[in-house]
C-alpha cells in the first residue's frame, strides 16, 4: 500500500490549438475518494488520459509521490500503480470472466497460479464467482463494468482512475456498484478519481470534488462546500442539485 500522492500540477492539453485543459492541478491521497465533475467537454477524460499518458502534456507534469511520471509510456505508468477504467467497457469478450482478471494480473507479473487466487479472490469479492467461467462478452452491461473493475484491481494499483463507472447502468446496479467502490480505500489504501455526471452517486461516494468548466478549474474542495459554491451551480449543478 502506498502513502505517496498523486500529483497533476498545472497541467494542461492542446488538441491542435484547442486547450482542452488549462494549468489544472489535483492532487489524490491513497485512502481517498475524489469526484472530478463537470459540463460535458470540460476536459474531465482528458485529465484522466493525462495522468495515464494517453495524451502528452503541453504544460505541468504529474509524479507520484515526487516521482515524475508524465513522458512516460501509459504501460510504464500502470506499472507505477496507476490503473483506469474508460468510459465505454473494454473487455476481452471471448475470453471468461476469470480469464479477463487473470490476464490483467498476470501482465503484473505474478504466476499463473496467484494470478488465478487473486482473480478468484477479486470475483468473490465483486459477488461474480458464479460467472467466472461465463464468456464476458454475454454478460449484463453491469456485470461487464464490475469485471472491469476487477481487472483493473488484479494489477493492485494506488490509484484507481474510473471514467463514468455507473454510466448506463439500473439503479441496482449502480447501487451494487457504489458499495464496492466505497469498500475499495478502506480495505485496500487504494486513491480513488471518478468521473460521473450521476450527482447522487458522487456525494455519497466522495470526499472531496473538483469541478472543471471549459478546461479550466472553477471550484475544488470538500463535497458539501463546493455543491454550494455559486460558480459550480452556475457553471453545471443547477439549484436542483445544491438543493439535493
Ligand atoms: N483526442 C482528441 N482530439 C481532439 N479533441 C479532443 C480529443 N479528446 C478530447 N478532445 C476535446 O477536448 C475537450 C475536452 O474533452 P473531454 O472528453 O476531456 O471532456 P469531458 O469533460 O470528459 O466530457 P464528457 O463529460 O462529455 O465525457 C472537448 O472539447 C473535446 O472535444
Amino acid at each position: 500500500m502506498s502513502e505517496k500522492s498523486l500529483n497533476a500540477a498545472g497541467v494542461s492539453v492542446e488538441f491542435s490549438g484547442l486547450r482542452a485543459l488549462d494549468n489544472v492541478s489535483l492532487t489524490l491521497s491513497p485512502a481517498e475518494i475524489v469526484g472530478l465533475i463537470g459540463p460535458n467537454g470540460s476536459g474531465k477524460t482528458t485529465l484522466i488520459n493525462a495522468i495515464t499518458g494517453q495524451v502528452p502534456l503541453a504544460g505541468g507534469r504529474v509524479t507520484i509521490g515526487g516521482d515524475q511520471i508524465s513522458g512516460l509510456s501509459p504501460r510504464r505508468i500502470a506499472l507505477k500503480g496507476i490503473n483506469r477504467s474508460f468510459q465505454i467497457v473494454r473487455l476481452f469478450n471471448n475470453m471468461t470472466v476469470v480469464e479477463n482478471v487473470e490476464s490483467s494480473a498476470l501482465a503484473h507479473g505474478v504466476s499463473l497460479r496467484q494470478a488465478r487466487e487473486k482473480a478468484n479472490t477479486l470475483l468473490a469479492e465483486f459477488s461474480l464467482s458464479e460467472k467466472a467461467e461465463d464468456l464476458a462478452g454475454n454478460l449484463s452491461y453491469g456485470d461487464k463494468r464490475r469485471v472491469e473493475i476487477a481487472r483493473a484491481l488484479a494489477a493492485d494499483p494506488a490509484f484507481l482512475l474510473l471514467d463514468e463507472p455507473a454510466a448506463g447502468m439500473n439503479e441496482a446496479e449502480s447501487e451494487t456498484l457504489l458499495h464496492i467502490l466505497s469498500e475499495l480505500p478502506r480495505t485496500r489504501g487504494l486513491g480513488l478519481l471518478i468521473i460521473d455526471h450521476d450527482m447522487g452517486l458522487i456525494m455519497r461516494l466522495c470526499n472531496r470534488l473538483h469541478v472543471l468548466a471549459s478546461g479550466r478549474t472553477i471550484a475544488e474542495g470538500k463535497a458539501d462546500e463546493v455543491r454550494k459554491n455559486p460558480a459550480v451551480i452556475e457553471a453545471y449543478l443547477g439549484s436542483e442539485a445544491a438543493n439535493a
